[in-house]
């Protein structure tokens, strides 16, 4: 099986290629333009045989031979999805347009990682497939969350219209080692905060939820998800639910119990409440998350303290 990774320098996307690597019949074709990934996350494939990266953005068209393409590229902390937003819906719209007429090329088959970012601030909650969602369409998050809900209308358009298998991952908030330390999103900050010993910045009100979904359970999600019968939407998170106060509260607990927790100003549509309705991926992947927040959090941690170099004390 010969796959294509867009987006695999990113966080997600390294982790996927660490899976798909294991197993000895794959090759692996990355492409990736390092906005928010880096080489670095990828060291110990670059030179394999069986491994190739190529600077690519995908708002150019890319011609390979592939079987799969899991599609990631797409900036995914809010500060750097808002940095840029044309570039975030031509990333989103056209880098989806150039992969799908990729797809269709050389019939390969297709996952687009979606985004729970598409049920917007949500009114129905949890969150099922079956809910279209709340969304600004013109506030700051919108190159990302419309961006994405175009992304899904495209992936659906070119499956009935050409008939190219399709697949769409619904990822709910997902952390682990290998964020970028200064990404921005809650849990890389909080970590990296309590590892430096400065406040942890809840933004207000600090009432609004997430639920955090460790990366190798989503990582086996998304294989799951390509190697299955059904094209999704398919949400696939953890639904243990925290306020993002009681999250500070744990990684104080677990990390640095010294350190001191503020409230800080909030960024305009922060979703108040997001929990994944996970039935149809226990149903139709068999799959349900394993790692809950408390045992994910110090794997992070220990990755995060390597790279600040700042090691344990005692
Ligand atoms: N991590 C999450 O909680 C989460 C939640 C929902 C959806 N997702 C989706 O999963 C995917 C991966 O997210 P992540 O957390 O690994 O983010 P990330 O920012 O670490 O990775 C994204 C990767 O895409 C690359 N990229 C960005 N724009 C590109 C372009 N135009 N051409 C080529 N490469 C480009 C970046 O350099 C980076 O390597 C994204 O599509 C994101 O929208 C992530
Ligand atoms: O899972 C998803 O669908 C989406 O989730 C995140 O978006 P968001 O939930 O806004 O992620 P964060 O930036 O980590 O914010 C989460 C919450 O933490 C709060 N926060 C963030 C940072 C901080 O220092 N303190 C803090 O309290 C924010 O106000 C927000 O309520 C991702 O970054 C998106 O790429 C992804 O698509």
């Amino acid at each position: 099986m010969r796959i294509l990774v867009t987006g695999g320098a990113g966080f997600i996307g390294s982790h996927l290629v660490d899976r798909l690597m294991e197993n000895e019949k794959n090759e692996v074709i990355v492409a990736d333009n390092y906005f928010t990934g880096s080489k670095d996350n990828l060291k110990k494939w670059i030179g394999h045989p069986r491994f190739e990266l190529i600077r690519h953005d995908v708002t150019e068209p890319l011609l390979v031979e592939v079987d799969q393409i899991y599609h990631l590229a797409c900036p995914a902390s809010p500060i750097f999805y808002k940095y840029n937003p044309v570039k975030t819906i031509k990333t989103n719209v056209i880098g989806t347009l150039n992969m799908l007429g990729l797809a269709k090329r050389v019939g390969a088959r297709i996952l687009l990682t979606s985004t729970s970012e598409v049920y917007g601030d949500p009114l129905v909650h949890p969150q099922d497939e079956s809910y279209w969602g709340n969304v600004n369409p013109i506030g700051v998050r919108s190159c990302y969350d419309e961006g994405k809900r175009v992304a899904e209308t495209l992936m659906f358009d070119y499956h009935r219209q050409h008939g190219i298998e399709i697949r769409i991952a619904r990822i709910f908030n997902t952390y682990g080692p290998r964020m970028n330390i200064d990404d921005g999103r809650v849990v890389s900050n909080f970590i990296a905060q309590a590892i430096r010993n400065e406040p942890l910045t809840v933004q207000a009100p600090g009432t609004q939820t997430r639920s955090f979904c460790y990366v190798s359970d989503m990582v086996d999600g998304l294989i799951r998800l390509m190697e299955g019968e059904n094209t999704g939407p398919i949400n696939i998170g953890n639904p243990g639910e925290f306020t993002m106060m009681e999250l500070a509260e744990t990684v104080k607990e677990l990390i640095n119990p010294e350190v001191e927790i503020i409230g800080v100003e909030n960024t305009p549509d922060d979703p108040r409440q997001r929990k994944p309705d996970i039935t149809k991926a226990k149903e139709l992947l068999g799959w349900e998350p394993k790692i809950k927040l408390r045992d994910g959090l110090p794997l992070m941690e220990e990755d995060f303290r390597r790279r600040l170099e700042v090691p344990r004390e005692n």
